[in-house]
């Protein structure tokens, strides 16, 4: 067995399809994973896509690609990167029993271009047909444009290929008005992670890997910071981080961790597990708490 795949399999939650969140519905477990350089950075100047990881600990990404059911990303990357998601970096010796992972886009206003390479891959049989996560009518705008918009982006979306979902945006449901105004402002366009985990369930979806970028990183680090009962277990089972030994300056893109106005406000407890270099890079993997 290769050592990337070993590797992951020493620190990634056997799937048994039981977690459950702190309402008791099933979610997946999610493992959030991403490249950085030295100092902190996932990205070059203006967001230009660094490839940062070298070929192995890539191809230990693929590998983690092939043990998950579904590849999230935000709609920046998507933009950005114009990814692919798929596994293609393993040996074809070992390929035959990797399940292709399902690319899933948030998305929440259907941004997504219909010439992207997750449709691309899809229509040319080499990747698994792209969903797209988007809000649902409560959180548009209710005017009859707006609502015809939402209506042809769907059907465009759809026709080129995309499954979508819709759900709900973070809305700040049982908080008080100022505290719910505030979160509207704060989050325009963010999609609730709790609903989005439950419907991934619910399309059979046992395992997510999230891959970036920098505003989706820290959702599911700010996720995995909230406080809950004992009995349930936190919303991000593992951080897998490849760290380059590369530096790329000030102006690159970096991802932020909690808020401003306390110490450990928004901070997840973080506990380290297994580091590994691989190659150039150290991979450094842990759980939350
Ligand atoms: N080094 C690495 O491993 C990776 C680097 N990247 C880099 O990250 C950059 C893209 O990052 P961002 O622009 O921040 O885009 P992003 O990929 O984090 O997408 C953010 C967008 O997703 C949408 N969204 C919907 N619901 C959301 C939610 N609950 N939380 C967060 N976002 C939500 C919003 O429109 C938001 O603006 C690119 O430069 C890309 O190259 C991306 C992935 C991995
Ligand atoms: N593991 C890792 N190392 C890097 O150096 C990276 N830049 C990334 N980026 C992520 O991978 C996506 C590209 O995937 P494809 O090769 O197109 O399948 C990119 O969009 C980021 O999500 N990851």
């Amino acid at each position: 067995m290769s050592s990337a795949r070993q590797f992951l399999l020493s620190v990634l939650p056997s799937q048994t399809g039981d977690k459950t969140d702190e309402d008791g519905a099933r979610v997946p477990s999610v493992t959030l994973t991403f490249a950085q350089s030295l100092d902190g950075k996932i990205a070059g100047v203006a967001g230009r896509q660094l490839i940062l990881s070298g070929s192995e600990s890539m191809l230990m990404t693929h590998w983690m690609r092939s043990m998950h059911d579904a590849i999230l990303v935000g709609i920046g990357t998507t933009l950005n990167d114009d990814p692919q998601l798929n596994v293609r970096l393993i040996p074809e010796t070992l390929r035959q029993d990797v399940r292709p992972p399902r690319p899933v886009v948030l998305d929440a206003y259907m941004r997504l271009p219909t010439n992207c390479k997750l449709l691309k891959n899809y229509s040319d049989g080499k990747g698994q047909q792209p969903w797209v996560f988007c809000a649902s009518q409560e959180c548009s705008p209710d005017s009859e444009s707006a609502h015809a918009e939402r209506i042809a982006r769907r059907s465009t979306l759809e026709t080129a290929g995309v499954v979508v979902h819709e759900i709900p945006c973070i809305n700040g449901t049982g908080v008080c008005l100022f505290q719910k105004l505030f979160l509207i402002f704060r989050y325009i366009g963010f999609l609730s992670i709790p609903h989005l985990l439950r419907k991934l369930y619910e399309q059979d979806i046992r395992s997510v890997m999230v891959e970036g970028g920098a505003t989706v990183i820290k959702s599911f680090l700010n996720q995995a910071s909230q406080p809950r009962n004992t009995e349930t277990p936190p919303v991000v089972d593992t951080l897998i981080v490849t760290v380059a030994p590369t530096l790329v300056g000030d102006d690159g893109v970096g991802y932020k961790v909690g808020f401003p106005g306390g110490e450990l406000n928004g901070i997840p407890k973080f506990t380290h597990v297994r580091t590994e270099l691989m190659g150039k890079d150290t991979v450094i993997a842990g759980k939350f708490i």
